[in-house]
């Protein structure tokens, strides 16, 4: 299953436009500013609700429009698409005709990976990015996941409303909630350690198929966010938790440590063979996605030549390519550096994109 077509209004800079797209490889190419980016963008938000620059939707929107729509086409679900208005913040989705409620609705479709300047975030900033990561696998491999998480959010919430009652902990209380966040704390945190163990198998021979050899020693552990015992952590920190009115420990404070030779990638790697490291993560949750769920993945790749050097970048797309099950859309200055691909790009859908405008091009013409 792959997009098949695709169409947007109100998008930043972009006229509106309408187009097919090839279920293997798309190149959209451009000057700097053109709006290459905006149209990644934008198919971003049709297949993961988000987009990848931005969590203000009013920024993604045409400066002088109300709103934006955006479209896309497949076999299985037919029309699918995204509004959103400006003035009320509201979004509205539809599936072949069908209003959904929620955003997860339009990335259960289409399981989106992007690389892109931000995507660099996954080693060095927080864990946020890291549990992101996990719980992306986890949405997509174990439908029932998303109601434990909810589940545990759920309480969590309540018992940080508890906590920021009163400046004295209310103990009676905090043994009800903690015996609940304590129980669905540990489904998250089962779902979470399993599936990481799974992962990091694919992850390991997807670095070997890349011949990634400074990272062959790479591990990647679950931290469940506390040390020991969560229900005594919780009990040993009620006068702290008062105080800061929240929760310090739990699943929501998880991490996933990733080691090379015994480091921390994020302290020991160069910034080079992070980006390498990264597209090797993705690219291994999409091989791990295809195995455990038969899905096919959608990589947005933006600004593909400017993350890459030329070496590395022939490895990640060939294996793209090579993957029969991925849909590719990246974005590039210039087509030169994609000349060492088969003639007429192996067949790829071709756009440019000029002042906004996105123009299909035939790849015979170009290469
Ligand atoms: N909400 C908006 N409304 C109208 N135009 C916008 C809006 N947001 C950004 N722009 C403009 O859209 C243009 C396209 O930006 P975009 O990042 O898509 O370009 P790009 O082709 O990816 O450029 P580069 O190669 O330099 O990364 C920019 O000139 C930007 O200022």
């Amino acid at each position: 299953m792959y997009l098949k077509s695709f169409s947007h209004q109100g998008i930043r800079n972009l006229a509106s436009g309408k187009f097919e797209l090839s279920p293997a490889l798309n190149i959209v190419y451009g000057e700097n500013g053109a709006g290459k980016s905006s149209l990644l963008e934008a198919i971003c938000l049709l297949t993961s609700g988000r987009s990848f620059r931005t969590n203000k939707l009013d920024l993604v929107t045409n400066e002088e429009a109300t709103q934006f729509i955006v479209f896309g086409q497949n076999e299985e679900q037919g029309r699918f698409g995204l509004n959103y208005q400006k003035k009320s913040k509201t979004k509205l989705i539809k599936i072949d005709g069908e209003k959904a409620k929620a955003l997860s609705s339009l990335s259960r479709i289409y399981p989106t990976q992007v690389i892109c300047p931000e995507s660099y975030h996954l080693i060095d900033s927080g864990p946020s990015e890291r549990r992101k990561y996990l719980d992306w696998c986890l949405f997509h491999v174990k439908h029932q996941y998303h109601s434990e998480w909810k589940q545990y959010s759920a309480n969590l919430k309540q018992r940080n409303a508890l906590l920021r009652r009163s400046s004295k902990p209310d103990l009676e209380q905090l043994e009800i909630w903690d015996k609940l966040l304590c129980d669905s704390a540990n489904k998250v945190n089962q779902e979470r350690e399993a599936l990481l163990l799974q992962l990091e198998q694919t992850v390991l021979a997807t670095i070997a198929q890349l011949n990634i050899e400074f990272c062959d020693s790479l591990t990647m552990r679950y931290y469940p966010g506390h040390s020991g015992d969560l229900a005594e952590k919780l009990r040993g920190n009620y006068q702290s938790d008062t105080d800061s009115g929240f929760t310090k420990f739990g699943p929501h404070k998880a991490d996933i440590r990733l080691k090379v030779n015994g480091y921390l990638a994020k302290d020991y790697l160069s910034r080079g063979q992070k980006k390498i490291l990264i597209n090797a993560l993705l690219l291994a949750q999409t091989n791990f996605l295809k195995t455990q769920t038969n899905k096919d993945s959608l990589f947005i790749i933006d600004d593909f030549s400017s993350e890459l050097d030329q070496n590395n970048q022939r490895e990640l797309l060939s294996m793209l390519i090579a993957q029969n099950n991925v849909q590719i859309i990246l974005s590039c200055l210039q087509l030169d550096s994609l000349k060492w691909l088969e003639k007429g790009y192996n067949n790829a859908h071709m756009f440019h994109v000029k002042h906004g405008n996105v123009t299909p091009i035939k790849s015979s013409e170009t290469y």
